[in-house]
């Protein structure tokens, strides 16, 4: 088969997949040992046809005729069974196949740019990936059907006549050589198609959700006629896609109408004497030319069923490379540490609000903190210790931008320590965040949480540890419950704590559900139920807050800062904030500026 699916990850998923659980090969043995029934079958009828012709003894035929029925009846058992195996294991495949795609999705970082849109995403995962059951299930078969059946069936028939196989081995290249031609055009036409299909989805879910602008900025009637013309484009391209595959289907019914109909020919005129070579030297009789002209169909049939399931083939392939693509060409995830001798630049200007940090143990009134580890040197396993943050010598720009943000940056955090991130509008604070949450890979420098390096093999365990609260949360429609959780487990009296250390206990009591994007809750309640959200991981050592308060008003702003600095007790907060309020409740102010980040 050409194409990445066999020769890619994909293909090597396909193969580990199926290795494990139902074998597609297991399936598709089956069914071709069910087509090769048809050989004792058609035997059986022409030998019956013999004895007819000749004394036309009833028992025999009658015998017979069972035995074709039993026949009959194993071929069709056969074929479920094989139908039904190798559908499971197109559905186990698939199955993998997406769950490997997600984890390639989950991987990328969310700062990266690049990343296909969420309605493409959806799309390829949800819908177009189905694609590939059919190819899997229906196609992978006959394709070992094709390779085996019809060179038993020419076998047979080459034993009787050596005219009828020619006839036969003539004709069914012309088929593959066909379909070769069409399968090209059809492959790029369902690309095409399932491009088309991605963006119309990407557009979709995109404008929905920015409706209320579209509103706004009165461009209903613009939004519209660009869906109307994406639906056209689709229309097209599915077009495009049908006009194949019924072309490949008439292509192979005329060649294998031509090939049935040139053995009959010539079995006909052999028998009546006008053809009278082509059966090594001898003449056929009824029964072997009746025995031919029921092999000859047969051995065009996997071909037939081959041209049934080409757009299968075209389709899956496409969703294949479609669902391996989403996982490709992402900015890493995993903070990459390299060594550089220092070069003794300060980094950061700092003010110091308090004297020393000062992590509180009246952090778990809630009873729902875990107790902590010993302070300072703090190691991963040591329990729920208030972890250290050390960056050194960092050097730092955004994927694709030239803008150097960092250079020789250093930072000490000590673990418990809650410091404010401040500097104007774009210095890069976020993107500091960022980098000690591992979302964004430094070029150089190193960075240490509990003295352990964040690396690929420690990045996992280290994210477990910390909490981010943004400026957006994102509300999901359903439970409140449900929010704070977010599948993470746990009981309801967990959620109840980590709702009071949101402060939130209240206005939640008055909602059982809240809408999609937080309709229900206002900005502050939004940010507050972030907070709830980390509260609820009681693992979380270090809180990382990305302007909380942002666009809040002075009233809601304390009310999230209070909650913030409940959540923070006994844990490490670095917060980037524009808030002077909550920048001078913190024991430390670092500022982030223009020559201290050492931007030229
Ligand atoms: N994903 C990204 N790709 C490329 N550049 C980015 C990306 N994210 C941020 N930047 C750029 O990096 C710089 C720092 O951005 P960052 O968001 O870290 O600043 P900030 O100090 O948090 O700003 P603000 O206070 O407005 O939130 C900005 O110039 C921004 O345009």
């Amino acid at each position: 088969m050409p194409g990445r699916a066999e020769g890619g990850a994909l293909g090597d998923s396909i193969k580990t997949a199926t290795s494990r659980k139902s074998s597609p090969r297991a399936g598709a043995a089956l069914q071709a040992v069910a087509a090769l029934l048809w050989l004792p079958q058609a035997g059986l009828l022409a030998y019956a046809l013999g004895i007819i012709m000749n004394d036309g003894a009833m028992r025999r035929i009658i015998l017979i005729a069972a035995a074709v029925f039993g026949f009959g009846i194993l071929r069709a058992a056969l074929d479920a069974a094989g139908s039904r195996i190798a559908f499971k294991a197109a559905r186990q495949t698939l199955g993998l196949m997406r769950e490997r795609a997600v984890a390639a999705l989950g991987s990328r970082s969310p700062l990266d740019s690049g990343r296909p849109a969420s309605g493409m995403a959806a799309s390829v995962i949800a819908e177009q990936a189905e694609a590939i059951i059919p190819y899997l299930a229906r196609f992978q078969p006959v394709r070992l059907r094709v390779t085996v059946v019809p060179l038993v069936f020419l076998a047979a028939v080459l034993w009787f006549s050596w005219v009828a196989a020619l006839v036969l081995l003539l004709a069914a290249p012309l088929i593959p050589v066909f379909m070769a031609l069409i399968g090209w055009r059809a492959k790029a036409a369902s690309e095409a198609q399932l491009a088309e299909l991605g963006g119309m989805n990407g557009f979709l879910l995109d404008r929905l959700r920015g409706l209320a602008t579209i509103r706004a900025f009165d461009a209903v009637d613009l939004t519209a006629r660009r869906l109307r013309d994406n639906a056209e484009g689709l229309r097209k391209r599915t077009m495009a896609v049908l006009r194949i595959a019924f072309l490949s289907s008439a292509v192979l019914e005329l060649f294998s109408a031509l090939g049935v109909a040139m053995v009959a020919v010539y079995i006909g005129f052999h028998l009546l004497g006008s053809l009278d070579f082509g059966a090594w030297g001898d003449k056929l009789s009824l029964s072997d030319g009746f025995f031919i002209l029921l092999l000859a169909p047969a051995f065009f049939e996997p071909l037939r069923d081959l041209s049934a399931v080409w757009h299968d083939r075209a389709s899956g392939e496409a969703a294949m490379k479609a669902l391996e693509a989403l996982g490709e060409d992402g900015a890493p995830l995993i903070y990459a540490s390299r060594s550089i001798p220092l070069a003794g630049r300060a980094g950061v200007g700092v003010v110091q609000n308090r004297a020393q940090p000062s992590p509180s143990p009246s952090a778990r009134s809630a009873g729902t903190f875990p107790a902590r580890g010993k302070e300072g040197a703090a190691r991963l396993d040591e329990g729920y210790a208030p972890l250290a943050v050390e960056l050194s010598n960092l050097r730092f720009r955004h994927a694709g931008s030239d803008n150097l943000l960092f250079d020789d940056f250093n930072l000490s955090i000590a673990p418990g320590e809650h410091i404010a991130l401040f500097g104007p509008s774009g210095c890069g604070k976020s993107s500091l965040l960022a980098l000690m949450a591992g979302l964004v890979t430094a070029e150089e420098g190193h960075l240490t949480i509990g003295n352990v390096p964040l690396l690929p093999d420690t990045a996992a365990e280290l994210r477990e540890r910390m909490a981010w609260v943004g400026q957006k949360p994102h509300v999901f429609a359903g439970s409140v419950e449900t929010n704070v959780t977010l599948g993470r487990g746990g009981s309801k009296a967990q959620v109840q704590a980590a709702l009071e250390v949101a402060a939130l206990t209240d206005v939640i009591e008055a909602r059982a559900s809240l809408g999609e994007n937080g309709i229900g809750l206002s900005g502050g309640e939004a940010l507050r139920l972030a907070i709830a959200r980390a509260a609820f991981n009681t693992q979380a050592a270090i809180i990382l807050a990305d302007e909380p308060t942002a666009h809040l008003d002075e009233q809601t702003a304390a009310k999230v800062n209070e909650s913030l600095l409940t959540l923070a007790q006994g844990r490490t907060l670095i917060v980037a904030t524009h808030d002077q309020a909550l920048a001078a409740r913190m024991d430390r102010i670092v500022r982030l500026d223009f020559e201290n980040t050492g931007r030229a």
